[in-house]
């Protein structure tokens, strides 16, 4: 099946926010990403905070340019079309959920002229048409019409995220981008917009990528789990294989730090922090904190490897053994030799800049 988006050997690159006009420091926010999404899927994506993930969101639904690779919508490749072209291709077909629906919704703007907006933008129907799509964009998200006029400022945290969801619905998308879609709503209110989000994504067929710290949720809300670290993805698989069938070490223990995931044991203990996004580690990044971490580590990111289960692929030298439970990658770390050990090879700036 022809993938509706698809990304082939992706870079973004930053001028790094600090260090003022003349910086030289980049940041390498995503690197390599090989990625494709089917039409009707659900892909999550996990990894900890400033590894790319709403970096990726963005270059999903054409919000991103890439420094360098392709990203292509239904086999057109986006970033060589002409900006109308682009609108048209991706901009009506895509719609994308940010985390605080307070700062992403115009607070001057009353709900209905909210959703009416990218209507207009798009020059969908006529006036009456684009009325009538408003009453159903908010009848579709559960929201009274009674509040077609009130500003988003009169409106709950869960009534604005409906909002925001409903303009992310009003082109008809065939993929949705939730970029962390509950994360700034009271915890009472979040079980309501992520059933939402399940049921929009079956009734409509719905291409769904969900971004999330929440691991338990994108575990629930997913067919497919992509796990990143530092503008890596570094593990696809399906959503049942995560947890204790992961093959990457980074993901194993990511899930071994989440509660009421694995066994009720101590986390995987990974040595020191995250190393910076504008001095990524040579070879493979997560080899600073890895146990399993050599000098082929050091020297290349190895290409991805397919597990035995259809779907599933992780690109690491010293993949976590089949059936191997965490109990036993956790006594494996506490007894390596310090994985810090490599981080006395010297970082090299390995990652190419992009032309
Ligand atoms: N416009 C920008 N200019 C400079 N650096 C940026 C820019 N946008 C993102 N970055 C950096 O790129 C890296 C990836 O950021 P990104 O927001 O994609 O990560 P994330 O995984 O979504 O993080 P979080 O979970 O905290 O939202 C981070 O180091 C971030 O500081």
């Amino acid at each position: 099946m022809t993938a509706l988006v698809a990304l082939s050997d992706t870079h973004v690159v930053h001028k790094a926010r600090t260090g003022g006009l003349f910086a030289r420091d980049r940041v390498y926010a995503l690197t390599g990403a090989d990625l494709a999404i089917a039409p009707g899927e659900t892909v999550g994506v996990v990894g900890e905070s400033g590894c790319g993930k709403s970096t990726l969101a963005k270059v999903l639904v054409g919000v991103q340019r890439p420094t360098s690779g392709t990203v292509t919508f239904r086999g057109q490749d986006v970033w060589s079309m002409k900006p109308a072209e682009r609108r048209t291709a991706i901009g009506s077909s895509t719609g994308m959920i940010f985390q605080d629906p307070s700062t992403a919704l115009n607070r001057r703007l009353t709900i209905h002229q909210i959703l009416r907006d990218p209507l207009d933008v798009h020059r969908r129907g006529t006036t009456a048409e684009r009325a009538d799509r408003v009453r159903e964009l908010m009848s579709l998200v559960g929201l009274p019409r009674a509040l077609a006029d009130a500003l988003p400022g009169q409106l709950s945290g869960g009534q604005r995220q409906r909002v925001a969801i409903a303009r992310a619905l009003a082109l008809d998308p065939d993929l949705v981008v939730a970029d962390e879609p509950t994360s700034a709503l009271d915890v009472s209110v979040r079980a309501q917009i992520l059933n939402l989000l399940l049921d929009l994504k079956e009734r409509l067929g719905l291409a769904l990528v969900f971004v999330s710290h929440d691991i338990q949720t994108v575990r629930r809300m997913s067919d497919r789990v992509i796990t990143m670290y530092l503008g890596r993805i570094v593990e696809e698989s399906p959503a049942d294989e995560v947890t204790d069938r992961s093959r990457h070490p980074y993901t194993r223990a990511l899930f071994s730090a989440t509660p009421g995931l694995l066994d009720p044991i101590d986390p995987i203990p990974l040595v020191g922090p995250v190393p910076s996004a504008t001095r990524p580690p040579s070879g493979c990044p997560f080899r600073t904190r890895c146990w399993k971490a050599d000098d082929a580590c050091a020297s290349s990111m190895p290409d991805f490897a397919a597990a035995s289960t259809p779907d599933h692929r992780y690109r690491c030298h010293h993949p976590v053994e089949e059936g191997q439970s965490t109990r036993t990658l956790v006594a494996q770390a506490e007894s390596a030799a310090p994985a810090t050990a490599m981080a006395d090879v010297p970082i090299q700036q390995h990652i190419r800049e992009p032309s």
